[in-house]
């Protein structure tokens, strides 16, 4: 990685950033070439006691100093951040600016910068700090094949990167793995709440059930078989597995997921147009 390293700075110093660059430093990336704004000082001090991270409570300084800017506020904090950047830093079409906002569309970026800019949206998820990320990307047609090259290398560093065609499908991914994170841990909370109802202590009930999570989740990736056939595979005939996944079909399991993401993605459409 180090034969392309671009001085990266990200513009808030929330959940996601920290969790990108964390993972970053993890897979090697030097800490040296990353910095970080944020208006508040804790999550800086924070970020500089524990990587060593150049910080600043001044979005220009950070922007100004970066090649690559990472846009990390929420949606609805973008249009401010980013027109006070496009009035107060010099040469913004100079550098490659990436987007990690949910639901905000390229063209709103345009409005508030120019049209000259470079510009990738990335859609990741807070697995990243673990380096288990899964993140979706578009570029537009201002980004050289280096700049995406360098956006996959640095989100590969913290899980699998998967290249869209176009913003709709990251809406959807966003709507999936971005948001994904939060539907697992509330389905774990209420498999431990369960195993807690029948009288374990929440230690041994979350234990056993992140620890299956895992097992399941890494069967699933080392394995050829289909998500059906491996459940199958617990499933015995007349046992107490096929008890327990009857009760989750009779709850109509696939149309919950079906009305959550399409939730999700509702609410990104409604993000791009409000903000
Ligand atoms: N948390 C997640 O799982 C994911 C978040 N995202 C996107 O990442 C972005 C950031 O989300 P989180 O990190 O979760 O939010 P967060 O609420 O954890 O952090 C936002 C940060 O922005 C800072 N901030 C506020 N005003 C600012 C300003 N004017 N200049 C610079 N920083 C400012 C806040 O102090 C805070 O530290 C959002 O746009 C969200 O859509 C995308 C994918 C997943
Ligand atoms: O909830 C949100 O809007 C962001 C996008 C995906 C995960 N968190």
């Amino acid at each position: 990685m180090s034969n392309n390293t671009r001085t990266i700075g990200f513009i808030g110093a929330g959940n996601m950033p920290q969790s990108i660059l964390g993972g970053m430093i993890k897979g090697g990336y030097p800490a040296s070439s990353i910095i970080v704004s944020n208006p508040s000082r804790p999550k800086l001090d924070m970020l500089e006691e524990k990587y060593g991270l150049f910080t600043s409570q001044d979005n220009h300084e950070i922007a100004a100093k970066s090649d690559v800017i990472v846009l990390s506020v929420k949606p609805q904090l973008m249009r401010d951040v980013c027109e006070d950047l496009q009035k107060h830093v010099p040469d913004l079409d100079k550098k490659l600016i990436i987007t990690i906002a949910a639901g905000l569309r390229m063209e709103s970026y345009y409005e508030y910068f120019s049209e000259n800019i470079a510009l990738v949206r990335v859609m990741p998820n807070t697995p990243s700090l673990v380096g288990e990320g899964v993140s979706g990307l578009v570029a537009d047609s201002n980004t050289t094949e280096a700049d995406r090259d360098f956006v996959t290398q640095v989100f590969d560093y913290v899980g699998i990167t998967i290249w869209l065609q176009d913003e709709d499908a990251i809406d959807v991914l966003g709507a999936v793995a971005g948001s994904g994170p939060a539907y697992f841990f509330e389905f774990m909370h209420s498999l431990q709440r369960a195993a807690e109802d029948l009288g374990f202590n929440s230690e041994q009930a979350r234990a056993m059930v992140q620890q299956t999570c895992l097992g399941a989740a890494k069967m699933a990736s080392e394995s050829e078989l289909s998500l059906v056939d491996l459940r199958k595979q617990v499933t015995s005939k007349g046992g107490s597995t096929a008890k327990g996944v009857e009760v989750y079909q009779q709850a109509e399991l696939n149309d919950i997921s079906k009305r959550a993401v399409a939730a999700a993605v509702a609410r990104n459409q409604e993000m791009a147009k409000l903000f």
